[in-house]
Formats: structure tokens, C-alpha cells, sequence
């Protein structure tokens, strides 16, 4: 079980996140929506421990979160160009775990002997993702995971996500594509501005749509644009 209480965040005065609470089941995958700005990555960065945490607590399994229990697929990859991606995964991996990666980059078509700054976005994501498979932990968040994957990848990272799931992992996703959201996710958090405005339990995935509908303003003033 993943515990979130009471998190807030500011980036110097800007508090984005506000005493944000909710919980994660083993097993459980959790969607994240949310407009342009409401906080996603910064929630799911704070949960990584990749900000600081200055107000409320984490906890896994009734004890504080440590990183070695928790793995994240961040929006944007960063790599040094001129390392090979078989030298980049090694940064991730003991050597027994080689065989492993040659069938994964093989299914996920990285070409292991090529530099990173040849890859494709594509390319990068899938790599990225490789990395946190290897890492093997518990709690695992995609932020934006299906961005820049081709039909293939996508279906595979579905699949890959579903049977994390079925392994017993938490897993915190976002995307900006309510199907991908309802399609696999057993809750889904509204993130409006920082809060926690709705957690839709899988029973009231359909009504999404019109809620999120009911709470934009935007359509009036683009009837007046054209
Ligand atoms: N490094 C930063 N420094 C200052 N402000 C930031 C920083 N990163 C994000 N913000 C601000 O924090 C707020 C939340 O941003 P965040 O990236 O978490 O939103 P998001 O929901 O992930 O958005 P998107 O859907 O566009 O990816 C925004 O107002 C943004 O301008």
C-alpha cells in the first residue's frame, strides 16, 4: 500500500500542489488526469523523491517511501549522447541480468550497440522505460508513458503495465488521453490546480467525460473566436 498525506509543494511562492491525499492498493493502477499545469509531473516527481519533500509524508507498506522501492518513467529522457544504450542500461544493472536486456531490447527493437544520440524520440522512451523494468521495484509511475510510442510499443506497454499490475506493483500513470486512462486504470485522480478535486472509482469511468466537460469555460470563447 502506498499512503500520500497531505502533500504540498511550491516552486519558491507558486504552491502547486495542496495538501493532496489518496492511496494506492498493491496491484492497483492509478491514473492521474489533469489539465496542462494542474501538477501531475510535480505530484508524481515529489513521490519519486526526485523534489524535495517539505510537507507531508509517503509511505510504503506503513513505512517512510525509500527510492530503492520506487522507479519513475519521467516525460522527458535525458541521456549522455555519446553512451551506447547497452552502456547506459548498465548503469542500472548487475551483470547476471544481461540476457535479460538483449530479449527486452530485442521486443522493444532498441538497437543496443547504437549511441543514444542516433535514437529516435521514440527510441529514447523505450530505452527509458527499459531502464525502470530492469530497476524491478515495487512502486512504478509512468508519467506520460505512451508519449512518441508507435501502435506496436504502445500495445506492449499496455500489456507490459498490466501484467506489473498482475505482479502486485503500484502504479501511478498520467496521460492526456482519457481511453488510455479508463482503459486501464482501476481509479482515476482529477488533479484540478494542485488539489485533488474527484477520484473516479472504475464503476463511474463513463461519466468522465461529461464531468470534465462541465468544468471547462473555454467553449464560449472559442465560439466567439470563430
Ligand atoms: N521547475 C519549475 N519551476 C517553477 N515552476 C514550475 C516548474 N515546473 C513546473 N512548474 C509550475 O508548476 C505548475 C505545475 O506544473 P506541472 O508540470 O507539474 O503540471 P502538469 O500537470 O504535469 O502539466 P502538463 O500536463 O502540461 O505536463 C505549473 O504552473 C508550472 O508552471
Amino acid at each position: 500500500m502506498l499512503n500520500i498525506n497531505h502533500l504540498s509543494f511550491s516552486y519558491e511562492e507558486n504552491l502547486v500542489i495542496e495538501n493532496v491525499s489518496f492511496e494506492v492498493k498493491n496491484g492497483e493502477i492509478l491514473g492521474i488526469l489533469g489539465l496542462n499545469g494542474a501538477g501531475k509531473s510535480t505530484l508524481l516527481n515529489l513521490v519519486a523523491g526526485f523534489l524535495p519533500l517539505a510537507h507531508g509524508t509517503i509511505q510504503f507498506q506503513y513505512a517512510p517511501l525509500s527510492q530503492q522501492s520506487i522507479a519513475m518513467l519521467e516525460t522527458h529522457n535525458y541521456f549522455y549522447p555519446h553512451l551506447t544504450a547497452q552502456e547506459y542500461l548498465h548503469i542500472f544493472i548487475k551483470k547476471e541480468k544481461l540476457v535479460d536486456i538483449q530479449a527486452w531490447a530485442a521486443m522493444l527493437d532498441i538497437p543496443l550497440n547504437q549511441e543514444i544520440e542516433n535514437f529516435s524520440t521514440g527510441m529514447k522512451k523505450k530505452l527509458a522505460l527499459l531502464s525502470i523494468l530492469i530497476l524491478d521495484r515495487p512502486v512504478m509511475i509512468f508519467d506520460e508513458p505512451f508519449n512518441g510510442l508507435d501502435l506496436e510499443s504502445s500495445f506492449l506497454l499496455k500489456e507490459i503495465i498490466l501484467k506489473l499490475k498482475a505482479k502486485g506493483k503500484i502504479i501511478l500513470l498520467t496521460s492526456h488521453v482519457l481511453e488510455t486512462l479508463t482503459g486501464i486504470c482501476d481509479r482515476i485522480l482529477w488533479l484540478k490546480r494542485g488539489n485533488v478535486e474527484r477520484i473516479f472509482e472504475h464503476d463511474s469511468f463513463g461519466n468522465i467525460e461529461k464531468i470534465l466537460k462541465e468544468d471547462w469555460t473555454k467553449l464560449d470563447t472559442l465560439h466567439h473566436l470563430l
